[in-house]
């Protein structure tokens, strides 16, 4: 029987390495962790990650061909692949930081391998690195070597957070990079042999290992870029009148532009879009590619702008100053259908909020009250760590933060309220009852467009949405920061 060990039981290790078991049950597949709590939890009735769809998966294979376990060392021993999906945070001091990968993890696991390992083994990037990270790799499993062979391959992963399992089950394509050497090659087919099981044959897509490497971090860049695109058009909409929802449609009809991805909001989130195309910066300066560089640092710029183009409209329509107001925040996770806060628009929105001294009452469906004051205490980039290495930094502003159980209670007796994810239950709120709980004039700020901006202004509300012709109210107003 092929034995599989994943290091990293995180987004992508526990989901991946559930749908690998899932779908060949002829394979043995361990996925480990140095994080006890993150390893209970994957072995208790509540996944430590909200991932549509993946309890059942778990539940399906867990203790047959799946296992969760600390104990890395001996499940590394017997793999006969080892995947390492562990982090690959923004470093945050020395060469590079701000923008380069931190590679402490994946070094540290790299070396366990070379250390714990007495047969031959296929050692595949499943995390995102730089571009040549496998050289590197290979110096370190190479350099311990007690007779023992190993193969790097690179099989970025290109799973959404909130579709995960929906995504693994049918990838529009899974990349492969080998070396070009017979031993390479075989590595590939081996990976290959894996994804087969489930996997068309014109989806796996096989490439060396440099391409494979960039084309992760070129593909997060062409996605977030969309974005800014569409989120710069966003406050040339206001300005003009035009409305970005049919600037988005017109332009998206275009085969040749796609539809995808033209949702305007109020910045990207999550752990990577940020994060990978500030590596790729970084790379491109390392290779003296300065005006390439800058090129795609501004998808970073328009999103960093975006957030506070926000903040500034709220400050401003409510008579430039949101001190000692309530404001009620409906969604704090980077996008729906997920628990996840890493890099989330939200921590920038409340923080420039509490900044101007607002008093904050959070809803989120999935996130806990414990995870947002985290996320408002920490310092950029800190989250990017194993959980229990992330430094805090509790800070006062923290207590004009109130966390609720519900959006009704967040909305009562407030000046105004932002709607920062998308949730499908904020488009069904009865917002009728919320303008009567509300002070007066009432404020929607709308960063996900999810709302009827008509209907909530037959309502009473004074209401942003991004990029929609804007309120009479709002029009006059300074609309950057
Ligand atoms: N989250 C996503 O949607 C996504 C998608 C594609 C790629 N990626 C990339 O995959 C990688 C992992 O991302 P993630 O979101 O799963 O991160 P994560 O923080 O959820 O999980 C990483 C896990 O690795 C563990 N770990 C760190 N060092 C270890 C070591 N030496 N030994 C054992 N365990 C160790 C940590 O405790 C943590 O549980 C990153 O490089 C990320 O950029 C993430
Ligand atoms: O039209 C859109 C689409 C997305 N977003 C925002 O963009 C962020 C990222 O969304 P999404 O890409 O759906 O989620 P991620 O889980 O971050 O997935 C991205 O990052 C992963 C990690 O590298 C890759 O594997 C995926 O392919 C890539 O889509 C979220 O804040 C979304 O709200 C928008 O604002 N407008």
């Amino acid at each position: 029987m092929v034995k599989i060990c994943c290091i990293g039981a995180g987004y992508v290790g526990g989901p991946t390495m559930a749908m690998i078991a899932l779908k060949c049950p002829d394979i043995e597949v361990a996925v480990v962790d140095i994080s006890v709590p993150r390893i209970a939890a994957w072995n208790s009735e509540t996944l430590p990650i909200f991932e549509p769809g993946l309890d059942e998966v778990v539940k399906t294979c867990r203790g047959k061909n799946l296992f969760f376990s600390t104990d890395v060392e001996r499940h590394v021993a017997e793999a006969d692949i080892v995947f390492v999906s562990v982090n690959t945070p923004t470093k945050t001091r020395g060469l590079g930081a701000g923008k380069a990968a931190d590679l402490t993890y994946w070094e540290s696991a790299a070396r366990m391998i070379a250390d714990v390992s007495k047969s031959d083994k296929i050692v595949v990037e499943k995390s995102t690195v730089p571009v040549k990270t496998a050289e590197a790799i290979e110096k370190i499993l190479s350099h311990n070597n007690k007779g023992v062979s190993f193969q790097i391959l690179s099989n970025p992963e290109f799973l959404a957070e909130g579709t995960a399992v929906e995504d693994l089950k049918a990838p529009d394509r899974v990349l492969i990079g080998g070396r070009e050497t017979p031993a390479g090659r075989q590595a590939v087919e081996a990976l290959k042999a894996v994804y087969a099981h489930w996997v068309p044959e014109d989806r796996i897509l096989t490439t060396n290992l440099w391409s494979a490497e960039l084309s992760k971090l070129a593909a997060n860049a062409f996605l977030a870029q969309r974005i800014s695109s569409i989120n710069a058009m966003s406050a040339l909409c206001e300005a003009t009148g035009a409305d970005v929802a049919e600037v988005a449609y017109a332009i998206g009809k275009d085969s040749r532009i796609g539809s995808r991805f033209l949702n305007a909001s109020v910045g990207f989130g999550g752990s990577c879009f940020q994060k990978d195309i500030l590596n790729l910066v970084y790379i491109c300066e390392c290779n003296g590619l300065i005006d390439v560089a800058n090129y795609w640092k501004q998808v970073v710029q328009i999103n960093d702008y975006q957030k506070s183009r926000f903040v500034q409209r709220v400050v401003s329509s409510m008579f430039n100053t949101v001190s000692g107001k309530k404001v009620a925040v409906l969604g704090f996770a980077f996008k729906k259908d997920t628990g996840d806060t890493r890099e989330t628009p939200a921590i920038d929105v409340c923080n420039g909020l509490l900044g101007d001294k607002a008093l904050l009452s959070i809803y989120d469906p999935q996130v806990t009250e414990q995870q947002i004051r985290r996320d408002l205490s920490m310092n950029k980039f800190d989250w990017d760590h194993p959980q229990h290495l992330q430094p805090l930094n509790l800070n006062d502003s923290v207590n004009s933060v109130q966390v609720v159980k519900d959006a009704y209670e967040a909305t009562k007796d407030a000046h105004g309220l932002c709607i920062l994810t998308e949730w499908d239950e904020f488009r069904k709120l009865d917002y009728q009852k919320i303008y009567d709980q509300m002070q007066k004039p009432a404020f929607v700020f709308d960063g996900r467009n999810v709302t009827n901006v008509e209907e909530l202004r037959k309502i009473g509300f004074i209401v942003y949405s991004i990029g929609k012709p804007l309120d009479a109210w709002v029009k006059d107003l300074p609309s950057s920061a």
